[in-house]
């Protein structure tokens, strides 16, 4: 890792409590630390939804993520990386990696999701189980944040944006799932917790 990629990972560190920001409003931060599935809660607050696929394959997994996958040395994950889109506006880019061995019997459902939401799927299994999320203010050379800006041109550039992620875990499987909270969910308001189905 070069310096200059060592200082972004530390200005963008993961941790488990919350930003203390008084600029940050309520309902990002209730979008931001609500529990359930953020699909779920994205549908239950616009008009129409709708998961864009970027894409889904085997890449080196980041500095900052392989050891959360309880991985003893980077190796390539299956990545797969999507845009939320509530009435048509990004609100959230949303980026999750797994470890690919086992991925038939452990995730079964990922392989075929397409542009559907993983949410769709995880929050409806009894074998899923979430641990607690991290939250990060993530610098503008965050990679997760270069991959963002690609995706996005229009993103503006010079403010970190504010990140959570966690690890689900089903049979003998992790997977961590990161989303980026994108300016364009200002203008949804939070719902109430809902639940899937
Ligand atoms: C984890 C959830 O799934 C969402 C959908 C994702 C996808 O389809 O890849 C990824 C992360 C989430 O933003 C959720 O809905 O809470």
């Amino acid at each position: 890792m070069t310096a200059f990629e060592s200082r972004t990972f530390r200005q963008s560190r993961w941790r488990f409590d919350f930003p203390h920001d008084p600029e940050i409003s309520l309902d990002i931060r209730r979008w931001i630390t609500g529990a359930g599935s953020l699909t779920q809660r994205l549908i239950s607050a616009s008009g129409t939804f709708r998961v864009q696929l970027l894409s889904q394959q085997p890449m080196p997994p980041l500095a900052d993520e392989w050891r959360r996958l309880g991985m003893r040395w980077q190796r390539p994950v299956v990545t797969r990386e999507v845009i939320l889109l509530c009435d048509d506006e990004p609100v959230v880019f949303a980026h999750t990696v797994a470890r690919p061995e086992r991925m038939r019997q452990d995730w079964p459902f990922l392989r075929g999701l397409g542009h559907r939401s993983l949410g769709s799927a995880l929050f409806i299994d009894p074998q899923v189980a979430r641990t607690p999320f991290e939250f990060a203010r993530l610098a503008p050379h965050h990679p997760l944040m270069q991959r963002a800006f690609q995706a996005l041109p229009a993103l503006p550039r010079e403010r970190p944006l504010l990140a959570r992620r966690s690890v689900f875990r089903r049979a003998q499987g992790a997977m961590l799932v990161t989303e980026i909270f994108l300016p364009s969910l200002a203008r949804l308001r939070p719902p109430h917790q809902v639940q899937f189905g």
